[in-house]
């Protein structure tokens, strides 16, 4: 019965309040939606708001000619499950590119490096709710990711590729010294909350997806970021996910 109502439901959605053709092809996806709003006003040409519902602010706009889309998800994998859900099935999204800030988990990683999240490992159980037979293993679509490493290196910026942790947990055990280190020695680069739901999602729905994170902090060596840096670092981040979207809808080949 849940199950019908949720395949009859159409737009507006329970949580988005865009019509149809509102929203771009490719949406940008910070954590925060005043983040989603900076971006729109700070990067995007002819810009129109699309969702106020629940204060998480989207906008259409248009970058170097192509239109793009920008909002935000909130924090956690319930929430971006609910967004990733929402804009792939009920608008049409194929890229959906997160923007996030993340805690780093190795030395070789200083804060305000971008990392690009390639899988995401989890404490979370939101892969499982999908009723696979196993464990499934949440990727980066490898096109997204290999052209945003490319993209990142030719704007000279420091970047590094591989896994991140998508925990349910900002503040206790999971998120301990005990636990950042296990973590560190498997190699995972650095911690944050949406990832896993972003790619199990979109896996699931057929639509592509890569997390683009800034290093807010560090877990190893306790430094943190000011206001203004993580400004400078959302700016860097913004850049490359709007270039990224710009290449790939121009059709560029690898
Ligand atoms: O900066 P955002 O995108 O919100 O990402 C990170 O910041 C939040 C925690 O402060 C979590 O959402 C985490 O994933
Ligand atoms: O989720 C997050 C984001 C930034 N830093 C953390 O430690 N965790």
């Amino acid at each position: 019965m849940q199950e019908e109502r949720k395949a009859k439901a159409s737009v507006p959605t329970p949580h988005i309040a865009a019509l149809p053709g509102d929203i771009a092809e490719t949406v940008l996806l910070p954590g925060d939606p005043l983040r989603a709003k900076r971006i729109a006003e700070s990067f995007l040409e002819e810009v129109h708001s699309f969702n106020e519902v629940r204060n998480m602010f989207g906008f259409t706009g248009f970058y170097r000619g192509q239109r793009v889309s920008v909002m935000g998800t909130g924090m956690g994998c319930p929430s971006m499950g609910i967004y990733a859900h929402e804009l792939i099935h009920f608008y049409g999204a194929a890229r959906l590119i997160r923007i996030g800030t993340a805690g780093a988990m190795q030395e070789s990683i200083a804060v305000r490096d971008l990392v690009l999240a390639e899988g995401a490992s989890t404490n979370s159980n939101f892969p499982a709710l999908f009723e696979l037979p196993g464990t499934f293993a949440p990727l980066a679509d490898f096109e997204l990711l290999y052209r945003a490493a490319r993209i990142a290196s030719a704007l000279n910026k420091r970047v590094t590729v591989g896994a991140v942790l998508t925990s349910d947990m900002f503040y206790g055990p999971a998120e301990s010294t005990a636990a950042v280190e296990k973590w560190s020695r498997m190699g995972v680069l650095a911690v944050e909350m949406e990832t896993a739901a972003l790619y199990a999602t979109a896996a699931s729905l057929g639509a592509k997806a890569l997390s683009i994170l800034t290093v807010s902090d560090h877990l190893l060596t306790g430094e943190t970021l000011s206001a203004e840096e993580r400004e400078a670092g959302f700016t860097d981040m913004a850049e490359l996910a709007l270039s990224l979207a710009t290449e790939e809808m121009r059709g560029g080949i690898i």
